[in-house]
């Protein structure tokens, strides 16, 4: 199996998952940043990883184009999607990771998770810091999900249906 993991961040916590899943995950893993780095031609793999955050409601724009411009192949693909996203109403952390991705891609993923969040208070400029401070948010925190990188790497290593 060759897993291509394509990630958009902006504190680090997506990358910081993909590096993770990285490590979970058998056969040649690359990982690319959509943002910083040239992504390779899809056809090379089996299977490809996208993962990004949640900022005010939405996924980064890079890979949302990125997911969009190459949805043909994609649907050719084993596929697996994550968002890191701190929202706590689990209803709107689910209809957060439905919408950042099209209706065809999201319902072709094998797995689609919710990889936690985290917030670096020292890592936000003053606008984030104030957008944290009226929903509430005054601490950092780390809650990345072991369980659900495991869940992922479980579910990309069964055969393809
Ligand atoms: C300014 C700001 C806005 C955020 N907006 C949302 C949001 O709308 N929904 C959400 O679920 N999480 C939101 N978050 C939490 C981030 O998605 C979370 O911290 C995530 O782990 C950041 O990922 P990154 O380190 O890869 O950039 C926000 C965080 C910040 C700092």
């Amino acid at each position: 199996m060759k897993t291509l993991i394509v990630y958009g961040t902006r504190h680090g916590s997506a990358k910081k998952v993909a590096y993770r899943l990285r490590t979970k995950l058998p056969g040649e893993v690359h990982v690319r940043s959509v943002m910083k780095e040239r992504v390779p031609p899809l056809r090379d793999y089996d299977t490809i990883v996208l993962g990004g955050s949640i900022y005010m409601g939405k996924i980064q724009e890079e890979l949302r184009q990125f997911a969009e411009e190459k949805e043909t192949e994609l649907l050719q693909k084993k596929v697996a999607l994550y968002i890191c996203a701190g929202e706590p109403d689990p209803a709107l952390l689910a209809r957060e990771l439905k919408d950042s991705f099209s209706e065809k891609l999201y319902n072709h993923a094998v797995v689609k998770e919710v990889a936690g969040h985290e917030i670096h208070m020292d890592q936000l400029n003053l606008l984030e810091k104030s957008i944290l401070r009226m929903k509430g948010v005054k601490r950092s925190t780390y809650q990345l999900s072991e369980e659900m990188m495991d869940h992922t790497a479980d579910k990309l290593a069964e055969p393809h249906s």
